[in-house]
């Protein structure tokens, strides 16, 4: 019962702690535009009960929150380690954005076709460890049999995807590590995601977002975010494996917290800026004005 309370209280604190914060700074002027403002603005052109309004954008806002916020951040802490682990992979994509985008600025969208390598990389660090590397369970709306499984409408019965003949792997992770499709799986290999020219082979690794009706909804902003966060770290910085007070290497024994949703557990690393940056591209990468 206490643990209920707990989430009864965050769940309704990540509704209305954010929600109240941009309100407060949208009555001073002082809020910059988000999802929030702009879907509060545009809302009130069309409806008039404010109530109806209020209720609609925090609902979305922090579905959004709940949604996209540890998995796209566990997403970028895989990629993190993946750099630190694979030193030549990182090379080669700052080479590729130094090639086609060059140091003065950061890459954008217009230049992902361009950037094959950078692509490949992310959709390996999608499939190499996924967010939810069992899936997302589900519960069935009518009664119904499965290979001889009776599973009862109405029951809350969850519903994982599991792969057979694979003794290794299971749930969704036995898709992004099928041995046929994607050989010696446990590798972080970027090239599995290109042609022998260097082309993409347009996988992109759906997988990890589900599949069917309920399907992530966030999945369009959540590949645009990662692409772009992962694409202008790797323009502006390299991750490596942290010194030891004699100069050497601290390995890094990757491990995986447990649960539904996992993300690696914390690892020793140091991140170096390759270029000296102006304050505009600094101030572009961080959100924050430089002094
Ligand atoms: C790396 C980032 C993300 C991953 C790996 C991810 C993964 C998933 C998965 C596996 C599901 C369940 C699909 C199923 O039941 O078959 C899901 C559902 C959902 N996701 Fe995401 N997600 C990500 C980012 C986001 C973002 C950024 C948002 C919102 C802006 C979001 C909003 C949702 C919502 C609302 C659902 C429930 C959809 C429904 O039941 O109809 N997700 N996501």
């Amino acid at each position: 019962k206490r643990a209920s309370v707990k989430c009864l209280n965050a769940a309704h604190d990540v509704k209305e702690l954010p929600f109240q914060y941009v309100k407060e700074k949208m009555s001073t002027g002082n809020m910059a535009p988000c999802f929030v403002t702009e879907t509060l603005n545009r809302a009130r052109l069309s409806v008039e009960d404010d109530n109806v309004i209020t209720t609609a954008v925090k609902e979305a806002a922090s579905i959004a929150f709940a949604g996209g916020v540890e998995t796209t951040t566990s997403t970028l802490l895989v990629f993190l380690l993946a750099m630190v682990l694979h030193p030549e992979a990182q090379a080669k994509a700052h080479a590729e954005i130094d090639r086609v985008v060059g140091k003065d600025r950061l890459p954008s969208f217009d230049d992902k076709p361009a950037l094959p390598y950078v692509e490949g990389i992310l959709r390996e660090t999608l499939r190499w460890h996924p967010v939810f590397p069992l899936g997302v369970p589900s519960a069935t709306t009518t009664s119904d049999i499965y290979k001889g499984y009776f599973i009862p409408k109405g029951w809350y019965h969850t519903v994982l995807a599991k792969v057979a003949n694979d003794p290794d792997y299971q749930g969704l992770l036995a898709m992004t590590h099928n041995k046929t499709k994607y050989p010696s799986p446990d590798e972080f290999k970027p090239e599995r995601f290109l042609h022998d020219d260097g082309s993409f082979t347009n996988d992109r690794m759906p997988l990890g977002f589900g599949w069917g009706r309920r399907a992530c909804v966030g999945r369009h902003v959540a590949d645009a975010s990662l692409w772009i966060a992962t694409a202008s770290f790797l323009a502006a910085f390299s991750a490596h494996k942290a010194l030891d007070d004699h100069g050497m290497d601290i390995p890094v024994i990757p491990k995986f917290t447990t649960g539904a949703a996992v993300h690696p557990e914390e690892f020793p690393y140091c991140i170096v800026q390759r270029f000296p940056c102006t304050s505009e591209t600094l101030t572009h990468l961080t959100g924050l004005e430089q002094s």
